[in-house]
């Protein structure tokens, strides 16, 4: 099954389809047997703790202790009183097979939480309506100063799944095992950066119960991979597409040669950089067109267009009325960076991709940087409202929002935090754009490319790795994601979230 992302709303909806059908007792089932499973992988030796709570995230800890014992390992579990018929069952269950559960106290975690290997939070999941009442608190606190790995059921306890903010106490998880979805809470922000590593767990759901309550998808790696232009051998530069880019200024030159650079690694034929400013080339393959001014710009192009368009990189105040222009084309474009105005809301077309990052998106829609980042896929939907064609919500994620629905882009690497790594984005987006993706395909495999362009040039530069860094490994990224049965180890190293 594909991967979705879910709210907390969203994942009840599915938990009591599940229970009406007489299926939730298999779904916790497979759910604690998987996180067993991860356990053991993780964490292979030395006593387990799992803390169980009173709802059905408990009933997980106690099924994956069940799995553990019956497989020989040393477990505790420290549970509240279970409140909910399923957490009753497997508390009756795991008794059965001689586990015995002591009550879930501070000073007993305290005590055993010394010396476990590793600890499993099972406290609260998806049904945790915030603020956290005591004991949980207390509970919190002395799981976030085990000295041990802790993973997390579903959702690191005490954060809210729908939100991408870590607003108060939660736990800090070194991993989380989620089942059947993503939660927004597990991919953006300080929230995700609580979660850990996350391993997705696909449970057997009927996928239209799934997918009717999805808020996105996450394609694999394989997905992606499929989207990617196939060449004919007989391929020549006229056949791969010609891009232009229309950018630079002076004192952000840069960025117009930068987005050259990254649609010449993602694969066109030709690239024109044109420009009213000198554009130093960081690829001599580039070419490039100074003009006097833009108008003159235009006037010389007369009819001629190319099979696809980047605009706005470091292309400053004329920016809009450039755009402007360009819209009227009705060509494959993309909008980037100056060029993502307001004035321009109403002008775009279907083969549009606006790209803007988080500040620019503020903008666009009038309200503040921390307010969007707070819901970006409310944000990233909006926009593609307002403004048509495809919205590529720049981040680590980034999300992508079409007339059909939202996407959630994986992986990439925290060294893309740095000057220039979206005007390559930009070039990546023509270039495939201009080799004849529909636009929806071109900003889903491009975001990726780039992302994990990314992960490859942040092994070799850490964080000091530059957009050129990240152009130079497209070649390679291309390679993984269409072929990624060969970089399965490379994926798990630079921390690609499962599910990829
Ligand atoms: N979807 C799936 O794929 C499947 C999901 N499954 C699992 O089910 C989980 C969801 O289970 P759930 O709905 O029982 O809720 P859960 O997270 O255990 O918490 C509820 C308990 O927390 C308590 N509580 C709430 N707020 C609180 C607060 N502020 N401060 C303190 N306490 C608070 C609340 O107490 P009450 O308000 O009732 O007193 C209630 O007892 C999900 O995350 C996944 O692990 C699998 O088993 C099967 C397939
Ligand atoms: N921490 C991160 N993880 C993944 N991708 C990131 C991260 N930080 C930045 N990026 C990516 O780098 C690009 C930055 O774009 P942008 O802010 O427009 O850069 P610039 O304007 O300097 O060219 C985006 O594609 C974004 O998704």
């Amino acid at each position: 099954m594909p991967a979705y992302v879910l709210t907390a709303a969203q994942a009840a909806a599915v938990d009591r389809r599940l229970e009406s059908a007489g299926l939730l007792d298999l779904a916790m089932e497979e759910a604690g047997a998987a996180v067993a499973g991860e356990v053991q992988q993780q964490v292979p030796a030395g006593r387990v703790l799992l803390l169980a709570g009173t709802g059905a995230n408990g009933g997980d800890a106690l099924v994956a202790a069940r799995h553990l014992y019956v497989q020989g390992r040393e477990v505790e579990v420290l549970a509240l009183p279970a409140r909910h018929r399923l957490t009753q069952l497997n508390r009756r269950r795991l008794q059965a097979v001689g586990v015995q559960c002591r009550p879930l106290r501070p000073a007993a975690l305290h005590r055993s939480a010394q010396d476990a290997a590793v600890l499993v939070d099972g406290l609260l999941g998806t049904g945790f309506a915030p603020p956290l009442r005591a004991p949980l608190d207390e509970l919190i606190h002395i799981i976030n100063a085990a000295h041990c790995p802790v993973l997390s059921i579903d959702i690191p306890s005490g954060l809210d799944a729908h939100s991408a903010q870590a607003a108060g106490l939660s736990v800090h998880a070194h991993r989380t095992v989620t089942l059947m979805g993503w939660k927004p809470a597990l991919m953006f922000g300080e929230a995700a950066a609580r979660a850990g590593a996350v391993t997705l767990v696909a449970l057997t759901v009927p996928a239209p119960w799934v997918q009717e309550q999805a808020l996105a998808v996450r394609p694999s790696d394989r997905e992606v991979g499929a989207m990617l232009p196939v060449r004919r051998n007989d391929a020549h530069k006229g056949t791969a597409g010609h891009v232009w880019v229309l950018g630079g200024h002076p004192g952000t030159v840069g960025a117009a040669s930068l987005a050259g650079a990254g649609a010449l690694r993602a694969g066109a034929g030709l690239v024109t950089v044109h420009s009213t400013a000198d554009v130093p080339l960081v690829m001599p393959e580039l070419m490039m067109h100074r003009h006097e001014a833009w108008d003159a710009a235009f006037r010389s192009f007369g009819t001629r267009r190319p099979d696809a368009v980047a605009v706005g990189m470091g292309l400053g105040p004329d920016a809009a009325r450039v755009a402007r222009e360009v819209l009227a084309w009705n060509i494959p474009t993309v909008l980037d960076a100056d060029a993502l105005q307001p004035e321009l809301t109403g002008l775009g077309h279907d083969l549009c991709v606006w790209t803007p990052h988080p500040g620019e998106a503020a903008r666009l829609l009038d309200t503040s940087t921390p307010e969007l980042t707070r819901h970006p896929l409310d944000a990233a939907r909006t926009l593609q409202e307002r403004l048509g064609g495809v919205v590529v919500l720049k981040g680590g994620p980034s999300v992508i929002a079409h007339s059909g629905g939202l996407s959630v882009a994986c992986g990439g690497h925290p060294g893309m935090a740095s000057a220039g790594m979206g005007d390559t984005l930009s070039g990546i987006l023509a270039s495939l754009l201009g080799q004849g993706l529909v636009p929806v395909q071109a900003a889903v495999a491009g975001v990726r490319l780039h992302a994990r362009a990314g992960e490859r040039a942040g092994q070799l530069h850490g964080y000091g790795l530059s957009a050129t860094d990240v152009a130079s490994q497209l070649g390679g990224a291309w390679a993984d994601l269409t072929h990624p049965q060969s970089t399965p180890d490379s994926d798990r190293l630079s921390g690609v979230p499962a599910g990829c």
